[in-house]
């Protein structure tokens, strides 16, 4: 298969990237305050139509969200599709792809940071969601790699006999105790190992790391395995490159600068912060519904989940411009001297589900070379992360809020999401849910995250 000639450029890009003086040699990068594709402009405050979510929770470790989108979804995509005309609106971005996949061998991992609780795999759905129903991006096939269901998956207590009760008040403290958390990396590392197979037998195009990536180690760990895999794929390809020239004397074949197959993935960081202590009282509330704690009792899955929260808080490092900087200059160096392109470095920040902007932390580094794939992508991403509030995000911020108000309210249930249960709740039992929050969940407590 040969390797198309990837690396176009819209015009666009190719005027930010002069004016900020981009190039894979010298390491430029741009915490950017303004948008970088600034034709989706400022945000209004119109209600942009509902995307429906994909309403699942991921039942294995591997939640995989196939091309083309299941049929429930169908009739949401096509209104969207016609709302979808803003990536073409005063845009140079007017080259049209239809729903042909750009460069097989290009890409991409979204790896996500963020605290317990925080909306981390809900904005992966979303995203998935709004990827598939964007034209432009639609044809990009994705799946989740949750570290947390590889260890609910290994670590699963089986009741020994049918007669034997569950263990109600277990906790699993002591896994996400800092001082243990060697024993907790080794899911993320099966979890991470799962995603570059898949990626490499081109079972999916983009891949979601969700963990929370809580450490500097951590991140720099799957950044490691990410550049090594891309060495890798690299070295193998220009070995046999070099190998069939060998054997053809006339000295024809393909450019050792681009291997044909050699697969390259662009690492996409996703952080996702939730601050709202509205937000963070009914995240935990759902959580006491997933499959950590279904069986135990409320007050318990509150606490053990406030704790772990808490646990994680110790040891957590918000992304920051030097660390983005330091795995820009890394990727430089271990390319330098070979002609492993360079495929670039982003970095998207979500808070309290988009209600407040934090585009201005958003970065970019685009490297002198990319795909059409990455432009569309990355603008695409930018989109969906400027605008969540509008699209995804004010449903769950309204219910949050009308979640814990105090007054009753004998409005009629709406549909809810399966990780949402605050809908299907009874009045009293969500009065004496709301207590327990309200005890647990106390200003004391807030004022340690
Ligand atoms: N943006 C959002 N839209 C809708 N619901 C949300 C959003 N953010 C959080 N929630 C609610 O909070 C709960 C926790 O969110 P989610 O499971 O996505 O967090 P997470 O960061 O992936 O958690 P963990 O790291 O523990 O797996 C969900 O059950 C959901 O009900
Ligand atoms: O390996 P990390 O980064 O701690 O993230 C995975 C963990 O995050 C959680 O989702 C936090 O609630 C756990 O379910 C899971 O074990």
């Amino acid at each position: 298969m040969s390797r198309p000639n990837e690396c176009w450029k819209p015009d666009l890009l190719r005027n930010r990237e002069s004016r900020r003086q981009f190039s894979s040699s010298t390491v430029s990068t741009n915490a950017s305050t303004n948008s970088l594709f600034s034709l989706h402009g400022s945000s209004s405050s119109s209600i942009y139509p509902t995307i429906s979510r994909t309403e699942t929770e991921p039942d294995v470790e591997v939640n995989h969200i196939k091309e083309g989108l299941s049929l429930g979804l169908q009739g949401s995509l096509e209104s969207h599709a016609v709302n979808n005309s803003y990536l073409s609106q005063g845009s140079s971005l007017t080259i049209q792809f239809g729903n042909k996949r750009q460069n097989l061998n290009h890409k991409f991992c979204v790896i996500l940071v963020g605290l317990p609780a925080t909306g981390k795999s809900t904005i992966s759905r979303d995203l998935i969601n709004f990827l598939h129903s964007s034209h432009r991006t639609a044809h990009i096939r994705c799946s989740t790699f949750n570290a947390g269901n590889v260890r609910r998956k290994l670590s699963l207590r089986r009741p020994v006999s049918p007669f034997k009760a569950p263990e109600f008040n277990k906790s699993e403290d002591d896994l996400f105790n800092p001082k243990n958390s060697h024993k907790k990396e080794k899911y993320a590392k099966i979890a991470l190992s799962k995603l570059l197979e898949a990626l490499e037998n081109d079972t999916c195009d983009l891949a979601i790391f969700d963990a929370t990536n809580s450490t500097l180690e951590r991140r720099g760990f799957v950044l490691q395995e990410i550049r090594s895999f891309n060495k890798a794929q690299y070295d193998t390809h220009v070995a046999r490159i070099v190998a069939n020239r060998s054997k053809d004397s006339a000295g024809n074949g393909e450019p050792i600068s681009q291997p044909a197959n050699a697969i390259h993935i662009t690492p996409i960081f996703l952080q996702v912060s939730c601050t709202d202590p509205n937000f963070i009282k009914y995240n935990i509330h759902n959580k006491t519904f997933n499959q950590d704690y279904y069986d135990k009792p409320y007050e318990f899955a509150v606490s053990d989940f406030a704790k772990r929260l808490q646990q994680y808080h110790s040891q957590f490092v918000q992304f920051s411009k030097t660390e983005f900087d330091h795995y820009c200059k890394e990727n430089v160096r271990v390319n330098e001297g070979s002609h492993n392109p360079n495929f670039g470095l982003f970095f998207f920040h979500i808070m309290n589900a988009g209600q407040f902007s934090a585009d201005d932390s958003n970065m970019y580094y685009f490297p002198s070379q990319y795909c059409s794939d990455t432009a569309e992508l990355i603008n695409t991403m930018e989109y969906f992360i400027d605008n969540y509030s509008k699209m995804y995000g004010y449903g769950y911020i309204e219910k949050a809020n009308a979640f814990l108000k105090s007054t009753i309210t004998n409005s009629t249930p709406v549909a809810s999401s399966s990780s949402d249960r605050s809908d299907l709740i009874d009045e009293s039992v969500r009065r004496s849910n709301i207590v327990t929050l309200n005890e647990t969940i106390n200003d004391a407590y807030l004022q340690t995250l």
